[in-house]
């Protein structure tokens, strides 16, 4: 029973290929699987019907490996019987159909030498017909092909070959289950289910007998899709989460000028990224650095200072001189910049004017990071020894009262950049000590970052919905809205169950082309863009 629905979807997939996508699948296909250069070893993965014929003409005189066992063999020229290419490699069959491609598959894991490889791989065309360099991403396009993995895993594989962070591979091995996969599956075939019953009371509801009246019927399917509704949103939000983790964490770094953006950014990127001048405005463009913050990739920009009215008529001290063409375009810049993160880092300074010490900021920055998705107040330049609890209490206050949403990741944070750049005495002192405080800036940014990208357990596998799967997904999710509103009776309007049931079609037809199961033209566009970052051996 099994065995014949899986051969059935097979030949569904293959048709799915036109003549000119399908991979030929009568070719046999190697490529070195493990990356360049020299190794321990290097695994050369054979995939096709012609395997065996290879493996004979590799190691004519020993039988070949007990499936799925490891055997030590010396690998001989196919047409030099008596040149040795390795003495002792390693060798794996997999029989067909339950491999990696679905096809036989041989391993040879030699020695990693590159000479060794060189001539192991030049000598496999010479043991057979119709054998050949595998192209990039071959082995998963006969994988998929032959339907031992979805699209929705094939997207993980990819991220998961390039994952850099930790946070990176987290989201990637989410994809790799198969799970997201079969719950587009069985979403798709309840819409399929839904919509036949639908079209089967249209078409015969007048000459025979349904336990369901279209109206009840129409109510039960209304039920499923509001339910599958509120699941579809929690995928979408869900890949906007592992879109943070997989694509990076944008921070912008804002304040008036030379309240130490740019110190505070070298600081945390560990180098001189960007330009630390006493001249205020010395920072005209965006300056951008990405790192590894614990786990999680980020992408911090270091922006034109902002000198807007308020500021400079609060601290016309520190704001001289009119705002030049040049500067305007900076700050329109940074505005820009700031919209487009994910975190803003609004960075003040403790200053002293003519009246004595108070705290420097720009309220426009304080207003751009109320719109961010998550923020943070820095005040910086804590080393001037100053008595300043009277203003951190004026500012704590402007903060809550003109901007509360930007009270919630947290207190204020006053640091020091002047102080974490003076070495400390002793290289003991230095790992036990953080005079600038920069460290709690750190720990405050991933405490953001785990808030902004945190899912519940039962819900973790949603890390692996890629922005392909959510593009789909909302266009899914568009369909079974028009079909809430077409099968909603109104007052003067019936139901129209025909068009209803057209918009569960649609709304399953963009599930169909998430997992690859689409119609041929579909699968293969969607291929192309799944493919195209895979490398040779994959
Ligand atoms: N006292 C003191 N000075 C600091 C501190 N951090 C930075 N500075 C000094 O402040 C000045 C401005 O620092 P930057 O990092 O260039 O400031 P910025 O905000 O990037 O400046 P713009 O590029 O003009 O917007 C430099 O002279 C720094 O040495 C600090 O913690 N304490």
């Amino acid at each position: 029973m099994w065995k014949s629905a899986a051969r059935r979807t097979s030949l569904r997939r293959r048709r799915l290929f036109s003549s000119s996508a399908a991979p030929n699948v009568a070719d046999t296909i190697y490529a070195l699987s493990t990356a360049q250069g020299r190794a321990g070893i290097a695994v050369v993965r054979i995939s096709g019907p012609a395997c065996l014929e290879i493996y004979k003409a590799l190691c004519p005189t020993k039988v070949l490996p007990k499936p799925r066992y490891a055997s030590v063999r010396t690998l001989y020229h196919p047409q030099e019987p008596s040149t040795v290419l390795d003495s002792e490699a390693l060798i794996l069959h997999f029989p067909a159909p339950r491999t990696v491609t679905g096809e036989d598959v041989l391993e040879l894991h030699v020695h990693g030498g590159p000479a060794t490889v060189k001539a192991v791989l030049s000598v496999i065309p010479l043991c057979g017909r119709q054998i050949r360099y595998a192209d990039p991403g071959e082995f998963t396009k006969r994988a998929f092909f032959h339907d031992r993995l979805d699209l929705a895993q094939i997207e993980s594989l990819s991220d998961t070959l390039d994952a850099e962070t930790e946070q990176q591979r987290r989201a990637a091995v989410r994809g790799n289950s198969g799970a997201l996969g079969r719950t587009y599956e069985a979403w798709r075939e309840e819409l399929l289910q839904a919509r036949g019953e639908i079209e089967a009371l249209i078409d015969f509801s007048e000459d025979q007998h349904f336990d369901e009246s279209p109206t009840d019927l129409l109510d039960n399917v209304t039920a499923q899709v509001e339910d599958m509704l509120r699941s579809i949103k929690a995928y979408e939000d869900g890949s906007q989460r592992s879109e943070l983790l997989r694509n990076g964490i944008r921070i912008a770094l804002l304040g008036p000028p030379n309240v130490g953006k740019s110190s505070l950014m070298n600081l945390i990127v560990g180098r001189e990224a960007s330009i630390v001048s006493g001249e205020a405005g010395t920072t005209r463009d965006i300056v951008e650095a990405s790192l590894d913050i614990r786990g999680y990739l980020c992408s911090f920009a270091d922006t034109a200072g902002f000198r807007s009215d308020a500021s400079a008529s609060e601290h016309s001290d520190l704001n001289s001189g009119p705002v030049g063409a040049v500067e305007k375009e900076g700050i329109r810049r940074a505005r820009q910049k700031a919209e487009e993160s994910d975190l803003v880092i609004v960075l003040a300074s403790v200053e002293v004017g003519t009246d004595g010490p108070f705290i420097y900021y720009d309220k426009e920055t304080l207003k751009l990071a109320a719109t961010a998705e998550s923020a943070m107040v820095v005040i910086n330049k804590a080393d001037t020894g100053l008595d300043l609890e009277e203003q951190l209490a004026a500012f704590r206050q402007v903060i809550s009262q003109e901007i509360p949403a930007l009270t919630k990741t947290g207190d204020l944070i006053t640091i020091s950049c002047k102080e974490a750049r003076v070495p400390p005495p002793s290289t003991a002192a230095r790992r036990h000590r953080d005079p600038g405080r920069i460290q709690d800036v750190v720990s405050t940014l991933v405490h953001a970052f785990s808030a902004m990208t945190e899912l519940p357990v039962d819900m973790q596998d949603l890390l692996g919905v890629t922005e392909r799967q959510r593009q789909l997904l909302s266009q899914c999710r568009e369909h079974l809205e028009d079909y809430l509103a077409e099968s909603q009776a109104e007052e003067g309007r019936e139901a129209d169950a025909v068009l209803a049931a057209e918009h569960l079609r649609y709304a399953a037809d963009c599930l169909a082309r998430i997992t690859g199961k689409g119609e041929a033209g579909d699968v293969e566009d969607v291929l192309g863009v799944v493919f195209e970052k895979f490398c040779v051996g994959k």
